[in-house]
C-alpha cells in the first residue's frame, strides 16, 4: 500500500508534503517523493527509503511552489528500484506529474496499447508509470485544457484502467487532478483550510494526514468521482465512470491504515475495536470455559482488538511485548529473510507477563504466519504455561491484487490448509480466527449496517474480475523467489 498526498495552498507546500508523507510512513517504507510546482516550472525529488532518508536540506529548497504531490511506496508491481519511486513525471501534454496507491490488474494490455495506439513509452515496469501514460493521453486528445477536459481525462482512464487505485496527479496550468477507482477499493479524502481569507484543499490517503497538517477532513472521494483544485483555488467534481459497486478494501481497517483515521466514514479505531468484541464474543461462545489469564497483543496495530477482547473475556490485559521503535513494520518489508529477521529484532517479551501463566496473543491478522509463529515460541521461552492465538481477522487465503503485496496464495500460512492445520504450523494450543461475516458487520459497523467491502483476499471473490492467466503472471513476476531473482 502507498500513501498519497496533495495540497493547493496559498504558500509553497513542500514542507507541508513532507510532514503529511511522515504521517502516511506506514503505508510503505520502501521509497518517497515529492513534486512542486511553481506555475512556471515543476520539480521532482524522490529516491528509496524513508521519508526522512530521502530528503534533506538540499533536496527540499529546490521544490518550490504552492502546489505539489507526495507519495511513500510499498511496491506491488515492478521493482523496488528507485527509477520506480513516484511520483511519476511525463512533459507532455503540459508535464503531468502522478502519484498513485493501488495496483493495476491489466498492466500489460495497457502497455501494449500506450505503446501502439497512443505512441507514448513506458520506462520502468511499474503499473503506476503505465496508468501516468494512459492519463497523459486521455488529457493530449482532449482539445483545451480545462477541469472539463480533466473530468473527461479520468472518464477515459476508468473505461482503460481496471484495478484498484486511488490518484492524485499534478497538471501544469489546470492544478491538481485526484480520482478514485469505480469501486472506491483504495481509499482518498478530501479536505480544507481557511488561510487569508481563501481555502487551501489537500488530498490523501488517510484523514490523519489531513489533521497532522490542520485541514478539515471534508468528505471521502466517492468511487468513480474525480476532483479538480485548479491553480487559483477553485474547486470542482464529477463522477467519470459508469456506477460501480462500492467496495473499499476491508484489510485498511484490519492492519493498514492508522487507527486516528477516518476511511468513507467509519473510525478505523472503532472498526478495530469492534472487532475484538465480536472476536471476544465468538471465544465466549466456542471456549465458554476457557482458562485464559490474560490477553496480551503482539504490537502495534493489534492493541484495540485486544483491549475488547480481554474487557469481553473479562480477563486482565497487559502489554507483554515492547516493540523497538526504530524498526519499522514488518509484513510491508520485502523479502522474506528480512521480514522474518525483523520479528525478534522488533519485539521482546516482558518475562513476568508470561511465567507460569495461560496467555491469549491476539493479532490483527495472520497472513505468511511470520509473525505469529515466532511470537508463539518468545512466550513459552517467556515461561507461559499454555499459549493460545486469536487473529481478529479470518483466515487469508487468497491473493491481494489491489494494492497489498500478497500475490502469491502459496506464500499465505492458511492457503489451503484448515485452521487446525495452521494452529500446528504456528504451534500454540488453540487457534481462533474471526468470522468473515462477523468482521464485515464490524467494520461496517452501527452507522453503515449492511455495508460491502472488498474482502478478496478472505473470500477469493475480486469485484472487478480477473483476466485469464492474471493470477500465474502474478505470481511468476512477484513471488519471494521471483524477487531474491531479480534483487541478485
Ligand atoms: O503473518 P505475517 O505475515 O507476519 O503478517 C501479519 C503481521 O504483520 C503485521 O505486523 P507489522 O509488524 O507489519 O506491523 P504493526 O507493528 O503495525 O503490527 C500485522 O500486524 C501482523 O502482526
Ligand atoms: N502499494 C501501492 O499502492 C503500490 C503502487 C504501485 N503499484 C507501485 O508498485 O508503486
Ligand atoms: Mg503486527
Amino acid at each position: 500500500m502507498c500513501g498519497i498526498v496533495g495540497i493547493v495552498g496559498i504558500h509553497d507546500v513542500a514542507a507541508r508534503l513532507y510532514d503529511g508523507l511522515t504521517v502516511l510512513q506506514h503505508r510503505g517504507q520502501d521509497a518517497a517523493g515529492i513534486a512542486t510546482s511553481n506555475g512556471r516550472q515543476m520539480r521532482v525529488e524522490k529516491g528509496n527509503g524513508l521519508v526522512s532518508d530521502v530528503f534533506d536540506e538540499n533536496s527540499m529548497s529546490l521544490l518550490h511552489g504552492n502546489i505539489g504531490i507526495a507519495h511513500c511506496r510499498y511496491p506491488t508491481a515492478g521493482s523496488e528500484g528507485s527509477d520506480e519511486a513516484q511520483p511519476f513525471y511525463v512533459n507532455s501534454p503540459y508535464g503531468i506529474a502522478l502519484a498513485h496507491n493501488g495496483n493495476l490488474i491489466n498492466t500489460e494490455t495497457l502497455r501494449k496499447e500506450v505503446f501502439e495506439q497512443d505512441r507514448r513509452s513506458v520506462n520502468t515496469q511499474s503499473d503506476s508509470e503505465v496508468l501516468l501514460n494512459v492519463f497523459a493521453h486521455e488529457l493530449a486528445i482532449q482539445s483545451e485544457l480545462s477541469p472539463e477536459a480533466a473530468f473527461r481525462a479520468v472518464e477515459g482512464v476508468n473505461k482503460r484502467a481496471k484495478g484498484g487505485y486511488a490518484v492524485i496527479c499534478m497538471v501544469m496550468g489546470l492544478g491538481l487532478v485526484a480520482f478514485r477507482d469505480p469501486n472506491a477499493i483504495r481509499p482518498l479524502v478530501l479536505g480544507r483550510r481557511e488561510l487569508e481569507g481563501q481555502f487551501e484543499y489537500a488530498v490523501a490517503s488517510e484523514s490523519v494526514a489531513l489533521d497532522v497538517l490542520g485541514f478539515e477532513r471534508m468528505r471521502d472521494i466517492e468511487p468513480g468521482e474525480a476532483v479538480v483544485i485548479t491553480n487559483d483555488g477553485r474547486l470542482l467534481h464529477q463522477h467519470c465512470a459508469a456506477q460501480g459497486l462500492m467496495r473499499p478494501c476491508i484489510f485498511e481497517y484490519v492492519y493498514f491504515a492508522r487507527p486516528d483515521s477516518m476511511m468513507d466514514n467509519i473510525s478505523v479505531h472503532k472498526a478495530r475495536m469492534r472487532m475484538g468484541v465480536t472476536l471476544g464474543e465468538k471465544i465466549l461462545r466456542e471456549r465458554p470455559d476457557h482458562d485464559i489469564d490474560v490477553v496480551i497483543p503482539i504490537p502495534d496495530t493489534s492493541r484495540d482488538a485486544a483491549l475488547e477482547i480481554a474487557n469481553v473475556l473479562g480477563v486482565k490485559y497487559r502489554e507483554g511485548f515492547i516493540k523497538n521503535r526504530y524498526v519499522g513494520r514488518t509484513f510491508i518489508m520485502p523479502g522474506q529473510q528480512e521480514r522474518s529477521k525483523s520479528v525478534r529484532r522488533k519485539l521482546n517479551p516482558i518475562p513476568l507477563e508470561f511465567k507460569g501463566r495461560v496467555v491469549l496473543l491476539v493479532d490483527d491478522s495472520i497472513v505468511r504466519g511470520t509473525t505469529s509463529k515466532q511470537i508463539v515460541q518468545m512466550a513459552r521461552d517467556a515461561g507461559a504455561k499454555k499459549v493460545y492465538l486469536a487473529s481478529a481477522a479470518p483466515p487469508v487465503r487468497y491473493p491481494n491484487i489491489y494494492g497489498i503485496d500478497m500475490p502469491t496464495p502459496t506464500e499465505l500460512i492458511a492457503h489451503d490448509r484448515s485452521e487446525a492445520e495452521v494452529e500446528r504450523l504456528i504451534g500454540c494450543d488453540w487457534l481462533i480466527y474471526q468470522d468473515l461475516a462477523d468482521m464485515e458487520v464490524a467494520v461496517a459497523g452501527p452507522k453503515h449496517p449492511g455495508m460491502k467491502f472488498d474482502t478478496s483476499c478472505f473470500s477469493g471473490e475480486y469485484v472487478t474480475g480477473v483476466g485469464e492467466g492474471y493470477f500465474e503472471q502474478l505470481q511468476s513476476q512477484r513471488s519471494d523467489d521471483a524477487k531474491t531473482k531479480r534483487r541478485a
